[in-house]
């Protein structure tokens, strides 16, 4: 089932034209990686699917609803973005994943809620640091709870920022795997903007390649990433291990 449709959507700052006519469409059950080098469009593209910025023609539907007429507490419901830059408040790690239930909250939250909070951590395997203030989590572990934050929102479509950026190798595959597994499991629909090409390669099921904020190259991962595509879009040589699932850069 299509989740996320993005029509012919076009994005000025000012007079730069950033976003330019990107059309495509995701079904859920997908790990989509959003890959291009620095100034390319991902954080306007993602802003943009996330209501945050208007765009100046083209549309953006969420399970056929049009993001744009959604209030912000509806937009809550079905889409959760999830920055570059993670905000560190003086709040536990089950008080803020609870914080995704606030668009179904009237007055208090309800046991329900807690219990999805509870399932959330559990799911991404931090429920130990439940009582833990989030400055005082590591940051692969901030993003375990981000990632716990997005799931018991109940939204199907999930957008991070590069959520591998400040993450050492292993939390970097750990992350990704974790992503993978709930996109399997919970029917989510997860763009992820990324930088890293092995694990943009090795974890997701389809690949958006962008430059100069125009789509260079869309499609399933397998089919996409490949040496040519890496030197239009980045320029730089490379050869893709399809066997080993690796990206190897010639510098
Ligand atoms: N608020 C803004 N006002 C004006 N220009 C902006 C604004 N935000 C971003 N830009 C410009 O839009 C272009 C795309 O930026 P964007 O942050 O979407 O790229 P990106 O692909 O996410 O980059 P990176 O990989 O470095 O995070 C860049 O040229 C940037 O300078």
């Amino acid at each position: 089932m299509v989740t996320l449709k993005v029509s012919n959507v076009s994005l000025s700052y000012s007079s730069v034209k950033v976003l330019n006519n990107i059309t495509f469409s995701l079904e859920e059950n997908s790990v989509v990686s959003l890959l291009g080098p620095n100034g390319s469009g991902k954080t306007t593209l993602l802003k943009t699917i996330d209501g945050l910025l208007r765009p100046n023609n083209g549309s953006v539907y969420v399970n056929c609803k049009l993001v744009h007429k959604l209030s912000r507490k509806d937009v809550a419901k079905v889409l959760g973005y999830v920055p570059q830059k993670l905000e560190v408040s003086e709040l536990a790690a089950f008080e803020f994943v609870l914080t995704a239930r606030r668009p179904y909250v009237d007055f208090d939250y309800s046991k329900e809620d807690k219990r999805i909070a509870l399932d959330a951590l559990k799911e991404v395997g931090m429920l130990q640091f439940k009582d833990r203030l989030l400055t005082e989590l590591s940051g692969g572990q901030l993003q375990k709870i981000y990632i716990a934050r997005a799931l018991a929102s109940g939204a199907n479509v999930l957008l991070f920022d590069e959520p591998t950026s400040n993450l050492d190798p292993k939390a970097s595959s750990e992350a990704m795997r974790l992503l993978k597994r709930i996109s399997l499991l919970s029917n989510k629909t997860i763009i992820i903007s990324i930088h890293d090409l092995s694990l943009a390669y090795r974890y997701s099921d389809i690949s958006i390649f962008l430059k100069d904020g125009k789509i260079v190259a869309i499609g399933r991962t397998d089919e996409v990433f490949n040496a040519d595509i890496i030197k239009l879009v980045y320029e730089i040589d490379t050869e893709v291990d399809k066997n080993k699932k690796i990206v190897i850069f010639y510098y």
